[in-house]
């Protein structure tokens, strides 16, 4: 077996695994990538809400950073929750000195239950000092918006100016996610790519659920995952969304929580499509 390629996640945990750290370790790990991970925050949330947020003092986070890339060698990085502004120029200083290789970043502002997992200034660290070292900028329709200081697009068009307006603060590519289109045969996703090749617009059906907590973090770090693993920007977009439409079909029939339930994090088809006849049972003594 090859050794894998290495993704470093930088991103706030989610007690409840439907987001954050838990969803990008899955993620890396369904996609055959090793994930090492720089905790940012530790919150106390579930699929009802985020309850609670402990701030990883910014030293901490710079430590985990620090070890994780003398000794592992990223190959590609995704931020997720930074929080504070403080932290926002701290991972950015790292990435200034050329040290976040494929660097994506998931401008996480809001949870999908409404509430803020961002304080203020850091909309404008994020844009002006972390952004221009972005191999790729994840956001939603919501934190596009936030980005540029204007509403959420409402069409397709408005979708692709945001991504083209954000790429002004100089990252190599945008994609903007989480727009919706309605057609005779229903209503379609759209994500939004711009970047060196120009514009790419993605539209496949919405599949019809309410367990999508965790769906942007998913996105994002199978984006960073195939990123690692060689893929263009473009492949790794339109490979992130295939997980991610994956997933939203697997957990569409579940009840997992009383709120918005998680995007599925369970991958068991990679290890079942390798038999492995070492896991046999012991034949020795009677079972205990
Ligand atoms: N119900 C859905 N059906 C199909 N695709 C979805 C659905 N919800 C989210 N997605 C896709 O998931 C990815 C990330 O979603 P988005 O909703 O923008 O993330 P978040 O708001 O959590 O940051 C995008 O590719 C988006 O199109
Ligand atoms: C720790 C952490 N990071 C990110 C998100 C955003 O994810 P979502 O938009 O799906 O709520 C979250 N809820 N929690």
């Amino acid at each position: 077996m090859n050794t894998p390629p290495v993704a470093l996640t930088i991103a706030g945990s989610d007690s409840g695994g439907g987001a954050g750290i838990q969803a990008d370790l899955t993620t890396f790990a369904a996609l055959g990538v090793h994930g090492a991970s720089a905790v940012t925050a530790i919150t106390v949330q579930d699929t009802t809400g985020v309850h609670d947020i402990h701030p990883v003092p910014v030293g901490v986070v710079l430590a985990q950073i620090e070890c994780v890339l003398r000794d592992l060698a990223p190959a590609a990085v995704k931020v997720g929750m930074l929080g504070r502004p403080e932290l926002s120029e701290a991972v950015a200083r790292v990435a200034a000195a050329g040290r976040l290789p494929r660097l994506v970043v998931d401008p996480v502002l809001v949870s999908t239950s409404g509430h803020s997992l961002a304080a203020d200034g850091v909309v404008a660290t994020l844009r002006e000092q972390l952004l221009p070292h972005a191999h790729l900028v994840t956001p939603n329709t919501d934190e596009a918006a936030a980005l540029l200081g204007t509403v959420p697009a409402r069409s397709v068009d408005e979708q692709a100016d945001h991504a083209g307006a954000l790429l002004a603060f100089g990252s190599r590519a945008v994609v903007v996610t989480g727009g919706t289109v309605r057609t005779p045969d229903g209503t379609e996703r759209v994500d939004v790519l711009a970047g060196p090749a120009g514009t790419v617009v993605f539209r496949s059906p919405e599949i019809a659920t309410d367990n999508d907590h965790g769906t942007g973090c998913t996105f994002a770090s199978a984006a960073a995952a195939f990123l690692a693993r060689g893929h263009t920007t473009h492949d790794a977009v339109l490979s992130a969304r295939g997980l991610v439409r994956h997933a939203l079909r697997t957990s569409a029939p579940w009840r997992l929580g009383s709120g918005r339930g998680p995007v599925a994090h369970t991958r068991t088809t990679c290890f079942e499509a390798t038999p492995d006849p070492t896991n046999a049972p012991h034949s020795q003594g009677a079972p205990r």
